[in-house]
Parts: C-alpha cells; sequence; structure tokens
C-alpha cells in the first residue's frame, strides 16, 4: 500500500470481528489439537486453535460448536470459557473468544483440506501463530487451581501439607510463600518443596528475588505487587514462568508491559489476613480481567467451589491458600 493509503487507513473505522477458538485437549490433559490456516486468508500459514468468525446473533459457543463441525467434523460436548483477548491487528479489533473443549465427539480431520496435528502442550511455541494467540498458549498449559503455601515455622508440617496438597488436591501449580523465613531458611525450603512438586509433576514458582532462580532451578517467579512495580522488564528468561500479585489496572498493565505469562488479581473477597482492604468483588474484578489478556487467577477468599464462576467471567481460575492448606 502505498504512503497515502496507509494515511487513509489510520482514519478508517476499524472492523471489530469477534471470533470464537477451540482449545481442545486431550484426555490425558497433554496435547491440544491445532490447525494450519490456508495461505490464501489473513494470517495464512500460521497455525492456529480452530473456530471463526460468528454470525450475526450467534453466541460464542454456538458459533464455536458450529466452526468445529464445519472445520473439524466434530461435536462439542462439553466446554468451558478458557480467555477473552482483545487485540488489534492493523486492519481490525479482534475478540478472541477461547474455550477449553473437555468432551467432544467424532475423529477431528481437516474437512477443509487443512493441515491439523495433536502437539504436546509444551511445543505449542515452536509453531508460529497469530500475534493475539500467546495468551492462549499460556492459559492451556495453566490448571484452573494455583496454591499459595501459607505462612509456617515448622518444616515437617509444611512438609506434610505440601504432600498432602499435591496428592489428594491434585494441585498442580504452587507458590512458595514464606515471608517470615530467612534468606537461608527459604532457600533451604524451597529445594524440598521443588522435590516435593517435582515428585507429584507439578510446578513451583518462588514468591522471592528472581535471582533466587540462579540457586534453586524452581519454574518461575512470583512477584509481589511492590516488585513488579520496581522492575523495567522481564527480570527472568522466556524458559521460566513469571507471575505476579495485581490489585488494580496499573499494576496488570505493568504485569503486560513486563511480559508476565499470569497474575492474581486480589482481593476478590474480604479476607481474614487483610481485613482493612476493600474487596473488588465479581464485578469489578471481571472488568479487568477483561482487557487483561492474559490469565487471571482470582484470589482472596477463594475456594474451588468458585472455580467454574470464576471460569465464567473469564478468569484462568482461583488462587488460594487457605482451601488448601490442611
Ligand atoms: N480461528 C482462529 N482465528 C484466529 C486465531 N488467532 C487469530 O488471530 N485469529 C484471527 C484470524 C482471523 O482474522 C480471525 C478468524 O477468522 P477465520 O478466517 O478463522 O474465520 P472463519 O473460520 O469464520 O472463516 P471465513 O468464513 O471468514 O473464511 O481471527 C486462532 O487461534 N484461531
Ligand atoms: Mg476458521
Amino acid at each position: 500500500m502505498g504512503q497515502a493509503g496507509k494515511g487513509l487507513m489510520n482514519v478508517m473505522v476499524k472492523r471489530r470481528v469477534h471470533v470464537a477458538a477451540a482449545a481442545i485437549v486431550s484426555s490425558d490433559g497433554d496435547k491440544a489439537l491445532i490447525a494450519r490456516r490456508p495461505s490464501n486468508v489473513d494470517h495464512g500459514g500460521l497455525w492456529e486453535f480452530p473456530g471463526g468468525k460468528l454470525a450475526p446473533y450467534e453466541t460464542g459457543l454456538e458459533g464455536l460448536k458450529r466452526e468445529l463441525h464445519e472445520e473439524l467434523g466434530v461435536e462439542i460436548k462439553r466446554a468451558q470459557p478458557l480467555i477473552r483477548i482483545h487485540h488489534e491487528y492493523s486492519d481490525k479489533h479482534i475478540l478472541l473468544d477461547v474455550w477449553q473443549v473437555h468432551e467432544f465427539s467424532g475423529e477431528p480431520f481437516g474437512r477443509e483440506g487443512q493441515a491439523v496435528r495433536w502437539v504436546p502442550l509444551q511445543e505449542l511455541v515452536n509453531y508460529p501463530f497469530p500475534a493475539a494467540n500467546l495468551p492462549i498458549l499460556q492459559a492451556v498449559m495453566l490448571p484452573t487451581e494455583y496454591f499459595i503455601t501459607a505462612e509456617e515455622a515448622d518444616d515437617a508440617v509444611f512438609e506434610t501439607r505440601l504432600a498432602r496438597a499435591l496428592v489428594e488436591d491434585n494441585v498442580r501449580l504452587v507458590q512458595l510463600r514464606a515471608k517470615s523465613l530467612d534468606e537461608a531458611a527459604y532457600l533451604a525450603r524451597a529445594e524440598r518443596a521443588l522435590a516435593l512438586c517435582r515428585e507429584h509433576g507439578a510446578r513451583l514458582l518462588l514468591n522471592a528475588d528472581p535471582a533466587l532462580l540462579e540457586q534453586v532451578d524452581a519454574d518461575g517467579i512470583h512477584l509481589t505487587s511492590e516488585r513488579l512495580m520496581s522492575l523495567e522488564r522481564r527480570p527472568i528468561s522466556e524458559a521460566k514462568w513469571l507471575a505476579a500479585s495485581t490489585h488494580d489496572q496499573k499494576q496488570l498493565t505493568q504485569a503486560s508491559r513486563i511480559g508476565c505469562d499470569f497474575v492474581t488479581l486480589s482481593p476478590l473477597r474480604t479476607t481474614p489476613s487483610h481485613p482493612e482492604v476493600p474487596p473488588m468483588g465479581w464485578h469489578d474484578f471481571q472488568q479487568l480481567v477483561e482487557r487483561a489478556a492474559m490469565p487471571v487467577f482470582a484470589l482472596g477468599g477463594m475456594t474451588r467451589f468458585d472455580a467454574n464462576h470464576a471460569r465464567a467471567v473469564g478468569a484462568q481460575g482461583i488462587a488460594s491458600i487457605r482451601d488448601f492448606w490442611k
């Protein structure tokens, strides 16, 4: 396009497109189904989560059911909202309304001649996707529950309780939060927690100085909101997870700016640990999540019974100390 044409694009009103897409996860939870966009369309040749534009009056799930039938020949049996992403392409605003499909019938194949492939979740990052898709890759790799460890002076009690949560509650994502320990004690506890998490196939994030990853090879760092706001750029490599605690729009914007992979947003409800902080409630929470473009865990008085509701308002799920610490 010539210079004059580009100038014209700037004053043109961009199209708004609502797209429903499916993160179809295999029953073992290890793989997702992706398809390659034909070379002659928008973002041609890139991989995508199957789906397409909604017809007028269709809801996200209705549109998705129709698209998966047309594109893959499968019928959705059970699906749950995963993440909503608002993204600006040069020619349009897109809302990617992504659903996690837990159950479907039929054998998926490329009914429009497109390549279709089951890919292990960790390998998704090796496939070229449209620019809007990064948060989908993050969301599909994360569970719905994020367990934050409680303050506990006694190492043996700590280990028993962490092991219980890993075994009985099937916790797969853990944040080691231990403000009352000095650096040496935190380090020792991190080593033990990492061994336990590895044994049970769970990931461990350290709520600590990012430099600590050089001493303990945990899966990532969880930044306090204070650390988050003090950083100029992402402090650790892309190979590790970076999460942060957020409480408002400013902190969410900063989390996105430095490339956090996911965040907690709190306090949803009033909690005994922070009785003086006013809760945001589901309405304000939903408004903040809608524009976050990254997985968000609801925190503050949450239990596992809230996970479906959290999903329904756009969150990844819930984070909790108390619900898992028994
Ligand atoms: N299906 C899908 N579309 C995506 C993804 N990421 C992404 O940016 N998009 C964009 C590309 C397109 O501009 C738009 C989806 O349009 P589409 O071409 O799939 O729409 P459709 O299936 O209804 O096809 P058509 O009838 O318009 O040919 O969303 C994704 O993961 N899956
Ligand atoms: Mg499509």
